[in-house]
């Protein structure tokens, strides 16, 4: 097992698998298993897959049971896949022309700020805090904190996270900060500070019926899961993480069957996999894009033009805030990765240190425009 105190480096989460689950025909719940219920696309590492890409792995029936647990192994393998070839490395001279560094074309970034205001949106693990073998010590630095305490003296900011809400605030412990927790699913206002514009007073939790369900199916996964050596559920209040970072190899896919064995009872859940964590969450169509685009209309700046969002983030449930902002055509997003990754964020940051350089740039930027006036 890993040592728990190390800090790993996760470079190697570049090929995006979600595995989906669960499908219910009703209006709220996104229909996410296609028609086939063995629809299992594999990548070729070289190719950045999209991120976002969702594989269905139909808990249901036996048959096609080994090409099904040939796909899950991969696609848990495939967030830790090494790249070290001359290949990669031209890969990554092209990726870094298509997404630059955020830092090295602040100015460019900033001028599209003129006039407008600018919210920052941070995810948490990854972004704000390196990658650690034990989820619960994913601690921020304390110059991180001051970063994002001075950026939220300029700029509404929100930390968003796959964390439950209460989890990620402990970790950040600023109060002037809006959070949106459980990938978006548990958003609430600052409770000190204040900005002049939009509602403060914020709490949106759109998958609130579920409460119950996702307690019954912690217990059941801890019960499951307990006998494999370094498998972690962690509760997230409206979704659950098990996490095989610190599994070894050979029983991944003997986890993977445990969890899809607990979920077949649950056809309004759904499964995704994050950076070496099977996430699981209710299928209602809501995802931190949803919440960005609540968070932008609690500010007052719904459809508006004078506003310019910023997220930062390094997971694939990023992407789907990421996207938003693309489709829009507002903002930018900044995706946090040291290795190419299919992805819609405009620029890139290789790890925490440098979106902490970011955001103390940011700081300066402001400080010298509220001089300059
Ligand atoms: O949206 P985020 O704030 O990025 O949260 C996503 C998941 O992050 C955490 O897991 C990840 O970070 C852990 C600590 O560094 C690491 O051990 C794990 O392997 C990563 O997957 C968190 O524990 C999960 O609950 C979040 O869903």
């Amino acid at each position: 097992m890993t040592n728990p105190n190390a800090v790993v480096s996760d470079t190697q989460s570049a090929i995006g698998m979600a595995i989906t689950v669960a499908v219910n025909s009703s209006s709220l719940y996104s229909p996410s298993v296609p028609n086939s219920p063995y629809n299992i696309t594999l990548f070729s590492r070289n190719k950045f897959p999209k991120s976002t890409i969702e594989t269905a792995a139909s808990s249901a029936g036996g048959h096609a049971g080994l090409a099904k647990n040939i796909a899950w192994v991969d696609a848990m393998r495939a967030s830790s896949p090494t790249r070290n070839s001359s290949e990669d490395t031209e890969d990554k001279k092209a990726w870094i022309i298509k997404h630059p560094s955020a830092l090295g074309v602040f100015e460019e970034i900033m001028s599209a700020a003129k006039m407008k205001q600018v919210v920052i949106f941070l995810d948490y693990d990854g972004t704000l805090s390196p990658i650690v073998p034990n989820p619960d010590q994913a601690y921020m630095a304390p110059e991180m904190r001051e970063a994002v305490k001075n950026v939220a003296k300029y700029f509404p900011t929100a930390i968003v996270s796959g964390r439950c809400r209460a989890k990620v605030y402990n970790f950040v412990r600023l109060s002037e900060l809006y959070y949106a927790g459980s990938h978006g699913m548990d958003i609430k206002g600052p409770s000190s500070g204040k900005h002049q514009k939009g509602n403060q007073n914020v709490l949106c939790q759109p998958a609130k019926e579920f409460l119950p369900m996702m307690a019954e199916v912690y217990k059941h996964l801890l019960e499951k899961t307990k006998d494999i050596p370094g498998a972690n559920v962690e509760n997230n209040k409206f979704c659950l993480s098990v996490h095989f970072r610190c599994v070894e190899e050979q029983n991944w896919s003997d986890l993977a069957d445990r969890v899809k064995f607990v979920l077949k009872d649950y056809p309004k859940l759904r499964l995704t996999q994050g950076r070496k964590v099977l996430e699981i969450r209710p299928t209602i169509k809501w995802d931190k894009g949803k919440a960005l685009e609540f968070l932008l209309e609690s500010l007052g700046y719904a459809n508006s033009k004078d506003v310019l969002p910023i997220y930062i983030g390094d997971d694939r449930t990023d992407e789907d805030a990421f996207k938003v902002l693309r489709k829009q055509g507002q903002g930018f997003g900044i995706l946090v990765s040291k290795i190419p990754k299919e992805t819609d964020a405009t620029y890139s940051l290789q790890e925490p240190s440098e979106v902490m350089h970011f955001l103390q740039r940011l700081v300066t930027w402001k400080r010298g425009v509220l001089r300059s006036h």
